[in-house]
């Protein structure tokens, strides 16, 4: 207690500390409150009685203006001012017939104040433009009273206070034209200004006043364009076209297929950049040259995809699988069997998304000033949306759960029988190292049992880390890991595998809140944690992963659920797979959903690379991708692929320069081992180029391996995976080359897994999903209408001889434009392929290859990251100096 009391400082205790005259001033002090409640405008009750006000005023306005349409002929006598007017308000029938009322019983629906007011409004002042009051009590009285801003309050005073004047000027100069008609239409107000205006400058001065207002006042609301009606009769011009290209759904899928149909320029490269997106055949559309057809597009089609969530609907309740059933239990050490006191509790895990701050007070207002290039992607965005990625397959549907086998509810079969004998064994065999145990805890998990151990005070933890091995012997389980100290905890763990294993099925992981409510880039839902909680990580945020175990042990089921997880949560236009399976047979059953998720080499035939030639080739393609997307981001002037699709999708980019949405691409490598055996440097160091630099730009390894020895997981790979997923491996120095630690070698196999993030080290459960069902989701995914070809990767054309690569250069091979684009860098000393792509118009591919034909010539130094390469050609004597020895040869 004594420590509860130490531990609570908080501000709501303090009160209590507080005297008893404190207190009871504070009584006076709150009884004074209630009986003369606050009514200072910064009081919410104020506001809210106000705005209440506001809107019966609203509507009692509105009563009586209508009313007054057609009731103002028979309440006349009553309110004009030769009878008396508004003194007529309170004066009885009688009183009113001596003032010369001649019909004292008033017509308007909101009796006598409301034929006042009306006449007042609308026949002296404003006429029927007195509306407007109604429009602005309505306005100001719903900010007051339920704080909703139903127009911007500022500009909504402004403009009503010109359209009052100006309606009833407007009505008053047309008005004068069409006959005698008593004035209320626009009020004297009206009447008069316009009199007074037709006096000066005459019918036609007022004419000019009117529409000179009123189109101030559309430019100053709308900034609208004045343009000459001709010249929307000539031919559109070059510059017209490119801002009509400019909202163009941009071309983020590169294949031959749409190359052939467009007709836009004669480099090929350079259509792929700007071709419409739709292809006739798939979409039934014949897409105009112009962006307008995808206003239409995009009103025709639903604009979004039904979110996965939406899957939930197919489940029946008992499928749910409720998050995570934690179940703890504490045995007390010195008790008998009988007497154990079993505590569980069941814990629903659930996700709570953030939500979106909103902002109440929207006052004051003010506006930014907004750059050119900002203001016409405002523009954009505001006339055709945001650019939707999805659109393209805009009626792809998400894998449903039910592809997915449900195995049964899998509850914990460990029973108090089992926990009690391991409890007990734990205890001797400690017992016989002299070590003595104040209390243990168990956590059950789906295949082990987490025993945590609190030492008696005095034992030192080291000495049973250093018994470590002795008391798994002595415990003599497969299976058992020591975990000493426990991180974060003062305990020793013991894991001790489950008699009776739970399989933990896919579909349980995928149908929990959390899978389906994540916001995760590219969530992988891996299993169950050790107290049973699903484990879902971010592969954006690994951002690579070694896959490790012996075989048999459940790495390929592992991949598949990896691959399965991103299926469920991604649309084809935002991630790209890239399968390598030196084996042909693990990943084959993902050959089904190559036009909707797979990427390969342009000719290639098979998505799914089983050649280790060719393997060599997409990594290199992958870091051409890679070199790319850097000159993307730094043209876009963004650090990160998320950052930059985001400016893409606000229309800020202009896929005239080349830019384009840049899905996720996550390389799957099935057997690395293999690779490794036959081609060796010449994989290494694509992969260990991509894992450096790979990460900002939505380019993520997978690389698994069953022999994870030093030859095959060598230094500079290692390095650069810190997410590391072990399997069972077959010796403790396996297990250490992949974790750095000893642990995957007592793994009990079947999906039993540790994951080392770095710093943790997480012992999971992988969740099951069989091949059948693997087998479901692509045949689901597959039957749906698909872009026409898988997405193609940079070519790369691969080296003729020994250690060869981009670096060997043929003078007699070069781009026709080698030469123009060596000039323009030298000439901007700048070596960025965005730069020779934007000044010789030429598409993305061309210019990559073209740069990298500079670097092998010597133009250019190699690829730095973000930064633009080093020019090494100081001026443009020096060039043409060089140009011509390299003719000469
Ligand atoms: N997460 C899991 N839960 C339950 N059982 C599993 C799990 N993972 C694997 N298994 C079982 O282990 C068997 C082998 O798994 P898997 O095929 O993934 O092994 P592997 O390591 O890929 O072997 P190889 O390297 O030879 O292909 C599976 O057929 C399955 O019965």
């Amino acid at each position: 207690m004594l420590i509860r009391g130490n531990q609570i400082k908080t501000n709501s205790f303090r009160d209590s500390k507080t005297s008893k005259s404190d207190h009871s001033k504070q009584e006076v002090k709150k009884q004074k409150r209630e009986l003369f409640p606050k009514l200072s405008f910064n009081n919410d009750k104020a506001v809210k009685i106000t705005g209440l006000f506001l809107l019966l005023l609203a509507i009692y306005f509105f009563v009586a203006f209508c009313s007054y349409l057609f009731t103002w002929e028979e309440d006349m006598s009553y309110v004009v001012d030769a009878n008396g007017g508004w003194n007529n308000l309170f004066k009885t029938s009688e009183e009113l017939k001596s003032n010369g009322v001649l019909n004292p019983d008033i017509q308007n629906w909101a009796g006598k104040l409301g034929a006042l007011l009306s006449h007042q409004f609308i026949y002296q002042w404003f006429g029927i433009s007195s509306f407007i009051f109604v429009f602005i009590f309505t306005v100001l009285g719903y900010r007051l009273l339920f704080k909703v801003t139903l127009f911007p309050i500022v500009k909504t005073l402004g403009y009503s206070f010109f359209l009052l004047i100006f309606s009833s000027l407007f009505i008053a100069y047309f008005h004068a034209y069409i006959s005698d008609y008593p004035h209320f239409l626009e009020g004297e107000f009206g009447f008069y200004l316009n009199q007074l205006l037709k006096a000066q400058i005459g019918s036609a001065g007022v004419a000019g006043i009117l529409a000179f207002s009123a189109l101030t006042t559309l430019v100053i609301a709308y900034n609208i364009d004045f343009k000459l009606p001709e010249r929307k009769n000539r031919p559109a011009e070059e510059n017209e076209i490119d801002e009509e290209i400019n909202i163009e759904e941009p071309v983020y899928q590169r294949n031959p297929i749409r190359r052939t149909e467009s007709v836009i320029s004669d480099d090929d490269e350079a259509e792929v950049q700007i071709a419409p997106v739709f292809n006739k055949s798939l979409e039934n559309v014949v897409t105009p040259p112009v962006g307008v057809a995808d206003i239409d597009r995009k009103s025709s089609v639903s604009q979004l995809i039904p979110p996965i969530a939406n899957n939930l609907d197919n489940l029946d309740d008992e499928s749910i699988e409720e998050a995570a059933v934690k179940t703890e239990f504490e045995i007390p050490v010195n008790r008998k069997p009988g007497e154990n006191r079993v505590r569980e509790s069941l814990a629903l895990e659930t996700v709570i998304p953030d939500q979106e701050p909103t902002i109440e007070d929207q006052e004051p207002e003010f506006t930014v000033q907004l750059s050119e290039e900002e203001a016409k992607a405002k523009d954009l965005v505001e006339q055709f949306g945001t650019y939707d990625p999805t659109l393209d397959l805009s009626s792809y549907k998400h894998p449903t759960v039910d592809l997915l086998e449900n195995y049964g509810v899998n509850k914990i079969a460990v029973d108090a029988e089992e926990l009690e004998a391991n409890k007990n064994k734990i205890v001797e065999t400690l017992n016989n190292y002299n070590i003595e145990i104040d209390k243990i805890k168990a956590t059950i998990g789906p295949t082990v049992t987490l025993y945590e151990i609190i030492p008696a005070p005095g034992v030192r933890i080291s000495k049973i880390k250093n018994l470590e091995d002795d008391i798994a012997l002595s415990l003599a389980a497969l299976g058992i890991r020591i975990i000493a100290p426990m991180p974060g905890k003062g305990t020793i763990g013991i894991e001790v595998p489950n008699r009776h294993p739970e399989m933990v099925p896919m579909r349980s992981i995928i149908t929990t809140e959390k899978f389906q409510k994540t916001e995760m880039d590219l969530p992988i839902a891996l299993g169950k944690t050790i107290s049973n909680e699903v484990f879902i990580a971010d592969l954006a945020k690994m951002p690579h992963m070694l896959v490790a175990g012996a075989t048999g042990q459940g790495k390929s089921v592992g991949i598949n659920t990896i691959l399965v997880s991103l299926l469920y949560k991604k649309h084809p236009s935002q991630l790209k797979f890239v399968l390598v399976d030196p084996k042909k047979v693990e990943l084959t059953l993902f050959k089904k959903i190559e036009r909707h998720f797979l990427a390969k080499l342009p000719g290639e035939e098979d998505a799914i690379i089983t050649d280790t030639k060719k393997v060599i080739n997409t990594l290199n393609s992958l870091c051409i991708e890679m070199d790319q997307r850097y000159d993307l981001l730094k043209d876009a002037g963004v650090r990160n692929l998320k950052e930059y699709n985001t400016k893409f999708i606000n229309r800020k980019l202009n896929p005239n320069n080349g830019h384009r949405f840049l899905p996720f691409i996550v390389l799957v490598v099935d057997e690395f081992a293999d690779l490794m055996m036959t081609a060796g440097k010449e994989v290494e160091t694509p992969i260990a180029r991509l894992a450096q630099l790979a990460r900002a730009i939505g380019i993520h390894l997978i690389i698994a391996t069953q022999r994870p020895s030093v030859n095959i997981i060598t230094g500079t790979i290692k390095a650069n995976f810190p997410a590391r997923l072990a399997f069972r491996v077959t010796s403790k120095i396996d297990s250490r080359t992949i974790l750095d630690t000893g642990g995957a070698d007592q793994l009990i196999g079947k999906g039993d897994m540790l994951l080392s993030t770095g710093s943790d080290l997480i012992r999971l459960q992988c969740a099951f999903v069989d091949t059948p069902e693997v087998d479901n989701v692509c045949e689901y995914i597959g039957e749906q209408r698909g872009y026409p070809s898988a997405f193609m990767l940079p070519e790369y054309v691969g080296d003729e001889g020994e250690g060869g690569g981009a670096k060997d250069f043929d003078p007699d091979d070069r781009d026709p434009l080698f030469e123009d684009a060596a000039r323009l860098i030298v000439m901007h000393q700048q070596g960025s392929t965005s730069l020779i792509q934007r000044k010789l118009k030429l598409g993305y591919n061309r210019a990559g290859r073209i740069i990298d034909q500079l670097e092998a010539a010597g133009v250019v130094g190699p690829f730095e990251g973000s930064k633009a390469r080093e020019v090494l050609i100081p001026d443009d004597y020096a060039l043409e100096q060089f140009l011509d020895t390299l003719n000469g040869k």
